[in-house]
């Protein structure tokens, strides 16, 4: 009975559950805001407390000034019990080992990391490393293997996904995929793909644990044998590039990667307990899982922005022809060159984020906030679309892609007042940890298919001209894909320049 913020009214019992949006949830949460006149708004979905917030205040307020109470994750019965995701780290509570508590040790030395938790050794290899040489040789390969792969493939969506795993696999096990069926790309596309149904609500057993007792052959039960198909996915997910690239270290044909460095210096006798190498392995499947979906989703986002708003990108391919005046393809050293790009790619996670409510948040006691109560095991979902989407932060017209926004002026230098763009990948002590590594992967990314390609003539499935103005639905999904849509790659540099980039 104590006051919560308005909201649609709902039922009893059931509550809110017929409310939950079923396309768009972005805006329809961001339009009730303006109904209710409330940045902060409440259902009830079953009896699980839900709070919107719908603007930067109240988020900065909750997920980040308070976010002891506000880092846990939301609990479910299908990833708790049924399929075991305690090592997952988006799925980790703050009693569990997500949180890191040691201090970064000056390298990544193998006897350090005992002690060391998920979190703190994800940003040492991921985060930290992301600058290393290593880890940007791997991407800039991998965008040249994507630029080969897009002269005789005419599926730039396939392409992509084997690029956004490629970049992933090849940095953390030095593994690089050659097709689309190889297990190591569908694995976790069907993870994710029953996550996604997790988040959406789509187990009953989540919202009554107690069927979790009902026998498997037990009239319309599904939940047990989709939790004993995502044991084997994650076992496999942890599993199989790792053992690949165990048997690589002891035949000493392994290229770099972080699990090369880290499986070699156990080899050359490092102090290492059973736990480190499950602490490693835990670490490294997590950021194949977390960086293969997004990734691809993300890239997904920049060909269909590039497709509708082609002067956006023949001014990007300009700045870039400036720069390699047709001699070479680019690198990382020319980041800071052309600012512009980077304005692009920051568009490219602003105009349509991929996670649009990142990955829910919940609490972990009771609290008041501007005199509401927010009861323990409340979910908190950011409505990080409707942010990136505020005028007030980001300029006029956030519906359109526009780079510029980014910039101080129209010429060539980046504008300081405007936020960055890093909303996009969460908030507060949950905040995306690949998030460098993503970035990194967008500009190389690109950086080589706008100098290699012109991406031109964008029909939706059925075959009808897409422009900037014509309506297009993106997934109502925890990552929210953009629609089905073809376009062609037309190549703008000498064939020998695309076939001859991996041997130089
Ligand atoms: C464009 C690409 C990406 C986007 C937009 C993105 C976005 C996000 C968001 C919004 C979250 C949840 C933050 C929150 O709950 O407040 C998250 C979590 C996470 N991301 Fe990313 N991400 C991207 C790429 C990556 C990559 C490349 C990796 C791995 C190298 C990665 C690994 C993770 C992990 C492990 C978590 C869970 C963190 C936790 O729960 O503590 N992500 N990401």
């Amino acid at each position: 009975k104590r006051p919560v913020p308005p909201g649609p009214r709902g039922l009893p019992v059931l509550g809110n559950l017929f409310d939950i949006p079923k396309k768009e949830s972005w805006q329809v949460y961001l339009d009730w805001g303006k109904q209710y006149n409330s940045e902060i708004l409440y259902m009830n979905a079953g009896g699980k407390p839900m709070f919107i917030l719908n603007s930067i205040k109240v988020i900065q307020d909750l997920l980040v000034r308070r976010s002891n109470i506000y880092s846990d994750r939301p609990r479910s019965t299908m990833l708790d019990e049924l399929i075991g995701t305690s090592w997952l780290m988006p799925f980790m509570n703050k009693d569990n080992k997500w949180k890191g508590r040691v201090n970064h040790p000056p390298q990544a030395s193998v006897c350090s990391f005992f002690g060391l938790e998920h979190r703190q050794l994800f940003r040492r290899e991921f985060d930290n490393l992301a600058g290393s040489t290593a880890n940007k040789n791997h991407e800039v390969q991998a965008a040249r293997r994507l630029l080969q792969r897009l002269l005789t493939s005419s599926d730039h969506e396939g392409e992509l996904r084997l690029a956004s795993v490629d970049v992933i696999l090849s940095i953390t096990y030095g593994i690089t995929p050659t097709n689309f069926e190889h297990p190591f790309i569908t694995t976790p596309e069907q993870i994710n793909e029953i996550f996604a149904d997790v988040a959406r609500g789509g187990y009953l057993v989540d919202a009554f644990p107690f069927l979790k007792y009902l026998p498997k052959w037990f009239p319309g039960v599904k939940f047990h044998e989709t939790g004993e198909r995502g044991k084997a996915l994650a076992i496999d997910l942890l599993m199989g590039p790792y053992k690949e690239v165990k048997s690589q270290v002891e035949n000493g044909t392994a290229v770099s990667s972080v699990a090369s460095r880290f499986l070699y210096a156990v080899q050359e006798g490092a102090d290492t307990s059973e736990g480190e190498i499950d602490a490693m392995r835990s670490v490294m499947a997590n950021a194949y899982l977390g960086g293969a979906d997004t990734t691809v989703c993300a890239l997904y986002n920049f060909t269909t922005a590039m497709a509708l708003y082609p002067h956006v990108q023949k001014k990007a391919q300009k700045v870039l022809d400036d720069l390699l005046s047709g001699q070479r393809l680019p690198e990382f050293s020319d980041f800071g060159s052309v600012p512009y790009l980077a304005a692009v790619v920051n568009e490219v996670l602003r105009w349509h984020p991929v996670t649009p409510f990142a990955i829910y948040h919940a609490s972990n006691q009771d609290d008041t906030y501007n005199g509401y109560f927010i009861p323990k095991g409340s979910y908190m979902i950011a409505n990080s679309w409707a942010i990136l989407r505020d005028e007030s932060i980001f300029g006029p017209d956030t519906d359109k892609f526009i780079p510029e926004r980014f910039m101080k002026d129209d010429a060539n230098a980046p504008g300081p007042d405007l936020s960055d763009v890093d909303l996009a990948f969460g908030f507060g002590r949950r905040a995306c940890p690949g998030r460098l590594m993503a970035r990194d992967t967008l500009w190389v990314m690109a950086a080589h298919i706008l100098t290699a390609y012109d991406i031109t003539d964008p029909v939706d499935k059925d075959g009808n001209k897409l422009t900037a103005d014509s309506p297009m639905e993106w997934s109502n999904a925890m990552v929210s894909f953009p629609p089905h849509l073809r376009v062609t790659f037309k190549r703008r540099i000498p064939e020998s320049m695309i076939q001859d980039a991996l041997l130089t």
